[in-house]
């Protein structure tokens, strides 16, 4: 994008134009401005407020292979930050503010800006911003002074630029932001320079396949400028946006394709492999077929400071058992087929469905997640389907879209569908089969266009045995079934237990977990599977000093063996197997009754939802 910027009397009379008379402003404003403006007509004027703590290091979790990504650039920019008196931002796909660092003289003006991390800068939450226009227009840009929507923002200026996936997704945005004065296209350059440099970091910590790399100037091989294609069992999976360039594509015409037809066939399974690559225009230019993730690839180390409880962020996928599964997943799931994750409580379902919208083909749309077992069976319509204003005593005034209609462009997520009333089923369906919502008490219908993920614990087709699930959408939702292995079966989990510890804080306080603490980790049986495990791994770190090695005696004494290590008899009367769910019940009565049914306690000894103890204690009152 060339800008030349228009000046402060062009930008009052196109906010005249617009604002007062409800007229085009386009001819004394950039097209983008103009563009954004009437896209935030809906926006309130109130100032974002930021989400709690705990909240936020949820999605700074959810971000974490980015946050790793991204932090040797945000500390670089950083230095051009600070000397200009400015700040740099890095936030999550939605424009949720995940880092900020710079200057000290500006971070006191930011907070004022609300420009902090937790704060949502999405262009529906705040209106035309750098942050939340980037991602609205996929491309860098700058935002300056008077040509924020709200007026409050009229001291800020900003450029930023759009991360993209390898799939043509966004990862997240980073920002430059000061006085409006100090935002100039030297800004701006940084910015786009830096989320290349993020990209192409993101690319190579792919941990399956190959990762073909090209440019026209072999010197440029290995830098951030040269294309990358990402390829798996003879398919491109992946491209940057160099790739593009060189290859005249989109994303929708590259990926997926056959990498013989597109490159011949010598380009096929063959790793460390250097030679000539034709572009389509006939050019010949230097390439090399790599193993993905080599180890100078891996992503960068996150410091202590940039994301706290994690101390090396960057997950270690070469231990992940649940790879294969998530990656036939992403494939179906791309195709429009639905998935059906089960699961026992805490195996990470709700975290398989995000990884799952990350690396689909709607990674840039919202992921929206609706636990059907926490709503009342009176509200769960309205939350799914929408009203309509005065639908219902107690609705919001002006109606609500409904959950499935902000899903929109996305994925939604519906946790516990088996908890779905059956009054409700037969709607849902509806929805699925002809893709367009009616909100509760009339108005317009919409079309809508989403993936779906379900998630349950519960035996469907017993379910449906029983008539408390309807067959028809069974079959609609369990188009592909991934079934999670609970912690005590996982291969890897010797290995998933030692990642974890150091990424909950371990490796910040240099504490050494000794083989006999983690022989009596992995031997454990962890009824409330990863959930249990990391609250766990989260006291013994929050207790140990720095530099402490962590040893069996430290570890809670349930966990340190005996009755409930793998392999042993103590949970089950006799020899007989005792079915796992019984085995599950049986637990939370007894940790109840040791809490005194405290629901809270409990659930936190269980390491387990509130809401799964609450569902428990409701279907033993049935
Ligand atoms: N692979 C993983 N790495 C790190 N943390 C994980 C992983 N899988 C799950 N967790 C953590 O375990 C907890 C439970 O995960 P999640 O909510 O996805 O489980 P669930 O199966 O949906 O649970 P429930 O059935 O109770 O809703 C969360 O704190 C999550 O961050």
């Amino acid at each position: 994008m060339t800008e030349t910027h228009p000046s402060a009397g062009q930008v009052a009379l196109a906010r005249e134009r617009f604002f007062e008379q409800g007229l085009d402003p386009a001819p004394w404003i950039a097209p983008h401005i103009s563009r954004s403006w009437r896209r935030s007509q809906p926006v309130a004027h109130a100032a974002p407020a930021p989400m709690g703590r705990v909240m936020l290091d949820e999605r700074r979790e959810q971000a974490m292979r980015l946050l790793a990504c991204a932090q040797a650039e945000l500390e670089g920019l950083a230095e051009h930050a600070t000397g200009h008196g400015c700040v740099v931002v890095l936030t999550d796909a939605h424009g949720l503010i995940l880092e900020e660092i710079g200057s000290p003289d500006f971070l006191p003006k930011a907070e004022r800006f609300a420009l902090l991390p937790g704060v949502d800068w999405s262009e529906p939450a705040c209106g035309t911003n750098a942050i939340g226009t980037a991602l609205a227009e996929r491309e860098a840009l700058t935002v300056l002074g008077r040509e924020h929507y709200l007026a409050q923002n009229s001291a800020l200026g900003c450029a930023a630029a759009p991360i993209f996936t390898s799939r043509g997704g966004i990862a997240g945005v980073l920002d430059i932001s000061g006085e409006p004065q100090q935002i100039n296209q030297h800004a701006l350059g940084l910015v786009r320079m830096a989320a290349q440099q993020v990209e192409h970091r993101l690319m190579r910590s792919q941990t399956q396949g190959q990762v073909l790399r090209f440019h026209r100037r072999p010197a440029l091989l290995g830098s951030a400028r040269e294309g990358l294609m990402h390829v798996l069992e003879g398919q491109i999976v992946g491209a940057n946006r160099v790739a593009l360039e060189l290859f005249g594509m989109s994303w929708e015409q590259l990926l997926d394709q056959d990498v013989e037809s597109l490159l011949g066939r010598r380009w096929t399974r063959v790793e460390q492999q250097r030679g000539l690559l034709t572009l389509p225009d006939g050019d010949q230019i230097a390439a090399i077929m790599e193993g993905a993730a080599r180890a100078e690839a891996r992503p960068h180390r996150v410091a202590q400071a940039a994301l706290p409880g994690i101390g090396c962020a960057a997950p270690s996928p070469h231990t992940d058992a649940v790879l294969p599964l998530l990656s036939q997943a992403v494939r179906v799931l791309n195709q429009g087929v639905s998935v059906l994750i089960a699961g026992e409580t805490g195996s990470g379902k709700e975290v398989f469905a995000r990884r799952l919208h990350q690396g689909g083909r709607r990674s840039g749309g919202p992921f929206v997640a609706v636990d059907c077992a926490s709503l009342p069976e009176t509200l769960i319509e309205a939350e799914l389907f929408g009203y309509a204003e005065g639908a219902f005593t107690g609705a919001r005034r002006r109606g609500m879209p409904g959950r499935i209609r902000e899903a929109d462009g996305g994925l939604l997520f519906l946790d516990e569908i088996a908890e779905m009333p059956l009054s409700l089923q037969s709607r849902l369906l509806r929805v699925l089969e002809e893709r367009v919502v009616t909100p509760l008490g009339g108005g317009p219908s919409a079309a809508v266009d989403f993936d779906l993920v379900c998630a349950t614990h519960a035996d469907l087709p017993a379910m449906v045995a029983a008539g408390r699930f309807r067959a028809d959408l069974m079959y609609r939702v369990a188009g592909f079934g991934a079934s999670l292995p609970a912690l005590r079966e996982r291969t890897d989990r010797r290995e998933l237990i030692t990642r974890l510890f150091a990424e909950l804080g371990g490796s910040g306080k240099r504490l050494q977990l000794q083989p006999d603490a983690l022989d009596a980790l992995t031997a454990y049986r962890w009824p409330g599977n990863v959930r249990e495990l990391r609250s766990v791994l989260q006291t013994l770190v929050a207790l140990a000093d720095p530099d402490d090695l962590v040893g069996l005696t430290h570890l809670p004494l349930a966990v340190q063996g005996g009755p409930t290590a793998i392999g042993s008899n103590a949970d089950l009367p006799g020899t007989a197997p005792m079915p796992l769910a019984t085995m599950t019940r049986q637990r939370i009565d007894q940790i109840l009754q040791d809490c005194g049914f405290d629901v809270a306690a409990a659930a936190s000894r269980l390491g387990v939802h509130r809401s799964t103890v609450y569902r428990h204690l409701a279907r033993q009152r049935k």
